[in-house]
């Protein structure tokens, strides 16, 4: 059983299915600028990665698509006015959630959430779902000046924390979580059911992969 003294949960992916919602967004953006939408499926590959990497990835129809500059200078503030009206209209939370933060709740963990989703999306989001009170700390794509997979916002957390980051674990579900953690040092369980661009997440090798969130009753334990 893992003990860590600190967790850190991904938002889109892991604790909430935020894609109906993104996908309205990007096809509503592409509609306006008179171009044909993107659908469901390309959307769930594109999401993990914050909104401007979402523009792109949709005006490119490319995971790692340049837009043409004028291009994305009219798209981006459409998809942020279109997201701002639609942040969690269509957004829920995976099976198990709920429980499984409440698990984490009562065995005395510190929980922290760590998203690239912007802050002016992420606190309204959280607070819909009725989780954002779980967080004692929550750190958006935007709140630091680089986002996953760079290990800034995971240090900032642990020391934030007053955790060193051996001591501290990440749960995720993409290359960027695994990377995160990685790099800052530390564990890092995964979501099967998440969004990572079309790869399975085992190829990552995070340290256990689990179908839902309840199943770290067995794998945690109980700090107090
Ligand atoms: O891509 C986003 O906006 C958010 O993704 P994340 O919550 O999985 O970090
Ligand atoms: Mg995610």
């Amino acid at each position: 059983m893992l003990q860590p003294k600190m967790i850190l949960c991904d938002l889109d992916g892991t604790l909430v299915d935020s894609v109906p919602d993104l996908t309205f967004c990007v096809d509503a953006m592409m509609e306006r600028l008179g171009r044909a939408p993107r659908g469901e499926a390309a959307v769930r590959t594109w999401v993990g990665n914050g909104v401007e990497k979402l523009v792109c990835r949709a005006l490119t129809g490319q995971l790692e698509g340049e837009p043409d500059a004028a291009d994305y200078s009219l798209a981006y503030p459409l998809f942020l006015e279109l997201y701002a009206e639609n942040t969690y209209t269509r957004s829920i939370l995976y099976p198990g959630v709920r429980e499984g933060l409440d698990f984490l709740a009562s065995a005395g963990y510190p929980l922290g959430c760590v998203t690239n989703k912007a802050a002016q999306f992420t606190e309204p989001l959280l607070t819909h779902l009725g989780i954002r009170e779980r967080f004692t700390l929550v750190v958006s794509g935007d709140s630091l000046p680089r986002k996953k997979p760079d290990p800034m916002p995971l240090l900032h957390a642990a020391d934030h924390f007053g955790v060193m980051p051996a001591e501290a674990l990440m749960i995720g579900d993409s290359v960027s979580d695994v990377k995160a953690a990685r790099a800052a040092g530390f564990g890092i369980i995964c979501m099967s059911y998440g969004y990572n661009h079309g790869e399975d997440i085992r190829d990552s090798n995070p340290d256990a992969v689990i179908d839902s969130m309840v199943e770290l009753k067995g794998l945690l334990a109980p700090l107090a």
